[in-house]
């Protein structure tokens, strides 16, 4: 900003002195004395030794030591409030604030300052031009998701790119937006001809327009020992019974997939005399689940890459099975993703999927937990390790992060935080966060429905955003059970 805008600004409509900052601050976090409320996520703007620092409202205090706690009486605090002057003040108002960054003439690119915040430094409403430069760059790779929470006139973009090589969790209590923002990011991949997969547990987005329906069968001779296991019901400690699988797998010429069962019931069956009941459990689990795995294996299905539609919403329906199958179905998936995205980037585009491309898993808790091993918790572990090489994102939602398998929320280098109260979940994301957005946490209560908070690289700063609705994706609301019995009763 030169001289001559920055006086324009201070004499624009926007210019507002907040309060000053009191007491002892950090390069990263002050305490200012407000003259109003401060609200959460509200930006403000601060000039100290040569800096002109953006920063973020992370706790807002009001208090009053006249009408402090220890009073015992509502009586006397009615004296008080009645006996107040014109002018007199009964509150202060104290905020928290993460200092962001430094905002400097080419383009805004933000820089923690070296030094703190002096007390008495003056603290402006931030100015809506500068918010504009910081959260709604002019590049091809920044997409429109909302509005900022506190300055709905400034539009919030998120950097596509880096979901695809930082990856994103989404987190949140049930109801909140998060399949919402889902449907959000799937349409404006979608509309940069990016590629999207979508593992839909619960059948939400088969509303959304110009999606490609998947169904999640998947071609028995392709599956890997540990995805076969998965189905059958396995453990993964019953080693015996995985040796049988093994053994079978390895060794059997299937001819067609259409024979796969009967094949494998036959070697199966020829183990019985070395490996006594463990052949025989495998046996019984092939037998147990035939009927039903019919529906997830199928013969000459191929290769389950080439399903996916480049360039558009790819919904895999995994609404119908149950929990081992699908996690067996999004473990194949993911490993398959990221072998054909490797194989692409070492032919040169010559093999494999030839485009980066972004994977969703919901129910996260469940798929990657913290306490359990999952066919999934595998794939989903190279995909956030190796993914950003070959152009794999992965983007994680759940509704219980304290159920979330560690390493690979702490691998997440993108965070979007709608309202969780649980202090448990609260907690543990928190340690995933910087330091200074522990603060943040608190006030995660405060947030209402559809309402986030963005941390992360695809953020230039940490925003408080209010994300746009998708009005197309109807499944996922509250159902209006009354309305529904009185229909259904009137109908009678
Ligand atoms: N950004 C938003 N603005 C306004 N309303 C929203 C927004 N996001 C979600 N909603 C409302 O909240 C409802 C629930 O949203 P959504 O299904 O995305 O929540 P969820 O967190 O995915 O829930 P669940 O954990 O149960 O899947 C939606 O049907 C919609 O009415």
């Amino acid at each position: 900003m030169t001289f001559q805008k920055l006086v324009e600004f201070k004499n624009s409509v926007e210019y507002e002195v907040v309060g000053y900052v009191v007491g002892e601050s950090k390069p990263y976090k002050a305490e200012i004395l407000a003259f109003r409320p401060l609200a959460m996520g509200e930006y403000l703007y601060m000039e100290y030794h040569g800096y002109r620092v953006l920063a973020f409202v992370a706790t807002s205090i009001t208090g009053s030591t006249i009408i402090s706690r220890d009073l015992i009486d509502p009586r006397d605090v009615e004296r008080l409030v009645k006996s107040v002057r014109v002018g007199e003040r009964l509150f202060y108002h104290r905020g928290v604030v993460k200092i962001l960054g430094s905002v400097n003439s080419d383009g805004y690119k933000l820089q923690i300052p070296s030094i703190p915040p002096p007390p008495g430094t003056e603290v402006y409403k931030a100015p809506k031009t500068v918010l504009e430069s910081v959260f709604s760059p002019r590049k091809r790779n920044y997409v429109g998701v909302g509005v900022l929470l506190r300055e709905p006139e400034v539009e919030v973009k998120v950097n596509i790119n880096k979901i695809v090589s930082r990856h994103l969790g989404i987190l949140a209590m049930t109801g909140m937006g998060k399949s919402n923002l889902v449907a959000l990011i799937a349409k404006r991949v979608e509309e940069l001809g990016g590629t999207i997969v979508i593992f839909d547990y619960h059948g939400e987005y088969t509303s959304l327009k110009n999606i490609v329906l998947i169904k999640p069968v998947l071609d028995p001779l392709k599956l890997t020992l540990d995805e076969l296991a998965r189905l059958l019901n396995i453990p993964r400690n019953a080693t015996r019974q995985r040796m049988v699988l093994k053994e079978c797998l390895d060794s059997t010429d299937f001819g067609s997939a259409k024979e796969f069962f009967n094949s494998m019931k036959r070697c199966v069956q020829g183990r019985i005399a070395r490996y006594g009941a463990s052949a025989q459990k495998v046996l019984d689990s092939l037998n147990v689940y035939e009927g039903f795995l019919k529906k997830v294996l199928k013969e000459d299905t191929g290769d389950v890459i080439e399903r996916i539609a480049i360039g558009s919403i790819n919904v895999v329906d995994l609404s119908e099975l149950h929990l081992n199958h699908a996690d067996a179905v999004i473990a194949h998936w993911l490993s398959r993703l990221l072998e054909a995205r490797k194989a692409s980037v070492w032919s040169n585009g010559e093999k494999g999927f030839p485009t980066p491309l972004i994977a969703v898993i919901e129910e996260a808790h469940v798929f990657l937990p913290a306490d359990d091993e999952t066919s999934t918790k595998s794939s989903a572990s190279l995909v956030v390790r190796e993914g950003r090489k070959f152009g794999l994102g992965l983007v994680v939602v759940s509704q219980r992060p304290r159920g979330l398998d560690p390493t690979i929320l702490s691998q997440l280098g993108n965070l979007a935080i709608l309202r969780i109260v649980h202090p448990e979940d609260q907690a543990y994301v928190a340690r995933y966060c910087e330091p200074v957005m522990q603060d943040v946490m608190e006030e995660l209560p405060g947030l209402n429905v559809g309402e986030a908070i963005l941390l992360g690289e695809w953020v230039p700063i940490p925003a408080a955003a209010k994300i746009d609705l998708v009005s197309e994706k109807v499944s996922g609301m509250d159902i209006d059970a009354v309305a529904i019995w009185g229909s259904y009763l009137n109908k009678k």
